[in-house]
């Protein structure tokens, strides 16, 4: 057993020694490629790395961390959904710890601690069981339509709470109302995922770079020890309330009986559970929701095609339910397209290697940050021509047939694929189908509004001036009868 490890040791040596990097700007001699590994925006650097070097991986390194940059699908797929024993760790990066945010699983590295997050997911959030959370995100996105009626100008102060509202219901039986300022539960998690969400930019956080600082007194000051001592606070503050809430639940008898929620809390996930997904699922969703609303008010033409399926298949005066999603090819392809066009997450979640390994002769050695460039992939030109503009028309074969590409990527890949994609596809699809049920949307006449946006998600996060203009009088007279529009 140990001469096969030393002999596998030399031999990825060895192999290193015949190998080289991938391709990238040169190095450095001591501080390697630190000041030109990118600060923000980094997309539009390795868009240029990948013309100028014609290479879909690349490399970087900066005092000793290597950095591996993967721009295709295909090299995407062959190493972390092929090779996902490989490629299936998370970077360290300790600010995470002085956050305390260890108890994200997004952020966890590849282990027994993970494996149990990931199993209390499978179990909740696979196929068949996110079936189960189907009425109450109809409740949600219906209640959300209603509150439409009355700031047909400002929709963005409702849709941008609905993923937190479904999680909320879903999680802890809380009933988030919007409009939501001064919901304390909800106020200190969005400031605390927020923050924490930018110290993770690269380049943000010192200590990421030069883990030894750790070490330091929490006092030390230009390390960024303040902030990150501000966002574990407010994790701490955010963590405590959802706690006292479902204490509070749990101790009443009659909740007990009727909230499935509170039931599945006594089931005890693992620690943290609750609290990443209601980090990771809202704000994901509603960026989601938010660039098929810019793509509404951009392609009106788009918008009519789609409303005039609706109409013809659930009529119009019905409301739609995720039991009609295979009878709507084309708002199928709207949802696809919406992924493509804006993917949500430029740059997936980086994962990181645990051991050596090679990749069409390049060396990809272990502890390196594998970064996800999910934009190259949305854009590449001979998948999809003409990228930048929103036709979900490419989504249809030569016999007017869904074709199979489903924008899976915009999901992540390989072991650390999101679990909450069963919930997240039907929440997104749902709002948007209701929303071309029972509203026209238009851009605001003053609007200045264009495709530059492509490149702006934090603007379109639910920012974007927009209207809702009621498509006929149905949904208006539905409304004002609450109680049908209540889910059965
Ligand atoms: C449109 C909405 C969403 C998008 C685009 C999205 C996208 C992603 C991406 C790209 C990753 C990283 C995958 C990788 O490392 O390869 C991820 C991870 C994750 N997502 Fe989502 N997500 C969404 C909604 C949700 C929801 C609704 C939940 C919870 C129910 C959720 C829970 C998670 C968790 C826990 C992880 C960490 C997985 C791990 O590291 O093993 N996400 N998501």
């Amino acid at each position: 057993m140990g001469i096969a490890w030393i002999s596998a040791r030399v031999y990825l040596r060895r192999r290193r020694r015949t190998h080289p990097y991938p391709p990238g700007p040169r190095p450095s001699i001591i501080i390697g490629n630190l000041l030109d590994i990118p600060r923000g925006k980094s997309w539009l650097v390795y868009t240029d790395w990948a013309k100028k070097y014609h290479s879909d991986i690349l490399h970087v390194s900066a005092l000793g961390q290597h950095i591996v940059i993967l721009n295709s699908l295909e090299a995407i797929t062959e190493l972390l959904d092929k090779r996902s024993h490989i490629y299936s760790d998370r970077p360290y990066w300790p600010i995470t710890e002085i956050m305390g945010w260890s108890f994200n699983t997004l952020l966890m590295p590849y282990g027994e601690r993970w494996r149990e997050h990931r199993r209390y997911y499978q179990q909740f959030f696979k196929k068949e069981a996110s079936v189960k959370y189907h009425d109450a995100q109809m409740h949600k996105i219906r209640q959300m339509l209603r509150n439409f009626l009355t700031a047909p100008d400002t929709p963005e102060v409702y849709y941008r709470t609905i993923g937190a509202e479904i999680s909320m219901s879903m999680l802890y039986g809380y009933e988030l109302m919007p409009p939501v300022n001064n919901d304390h539960m909800y106020a200190i998690t969005e400031e605390a995922v927020r923050k924490g969400a930018e110290s993770l930019i690269p380049g943000a956080s010192i200590v990421n770079t030069f883990p030894t600082l750790r070490h330091l007194p929490r006092w030390f000051p230009g390390i960024g020890f303040k902030e990150a001592l501000k966002i574990e606070k407010l994790t701490e503050d955010m963590k405590a309330s959802t706690m006292k809430f479902v204490k509070s639940k749990m101790a009443n008898a009659a909740v007990q009986q009727c909230s499935r929620t509170v039931s599945r809390c006594r089931a005890s996930p693992p620690r943290g559970c609750g609290d990443v997904i209601f980090g990771c699922a809202p704000f994901t969703t509603v960026a989601a929701i938010a660039t098929f609303i810019l793509a509404m008010m951009l392609y009106p033409d788009v918008q009519k095609k789609a409303q005039r399926e609706l109409d013809k298949v659930i009529g119009v005066d019905c409301l739609p339910t995720n039991e009609d999603r295979c009878s709507l090819p084309y708002l199928e392809a709207i949802y696809r397209e919406t992924g493509r066009w804006i993917p949500v997450t430029n740059l997936a979640a980086p994962h990181a290697t645990s051991q050596d390994d090679v990749y069409n002769g390049f060396f990809i050695p272990k502890g390196s940050y594998i970064r996800i460039y999910n934009r190259a992939v949305a854009h590449n030109l001979e998948v999809y021509p003409e990228p930048d503009a929103f036709k979900p028309e490419r989504f249809f074969d030569h016999n007017s047939h869904l074709n199979s590409d489903e924008v899976n990527y915009a999901f992540g890949f390989g072991r650390r694929i999101c679990p909450g994609r069963n919930l997240a596809s039907s929440t997104v699809w749902l709002t948007m189908a209701s929303i071309l049920s029972a509203f026209n949307v238009k851009k605001p006449s003053d609007s200045t509004t264009n495709s530059q946006f492509n490149y702006k998600l934090d603007k379109i996060y639910g920012n974007e001036p927009v209207r809702f203009v009621p498509k006929n009088n149905f949904f208006t007279q539905l409304a004002e009868m609450n109680h049908r529009l209540k889910p059965s």
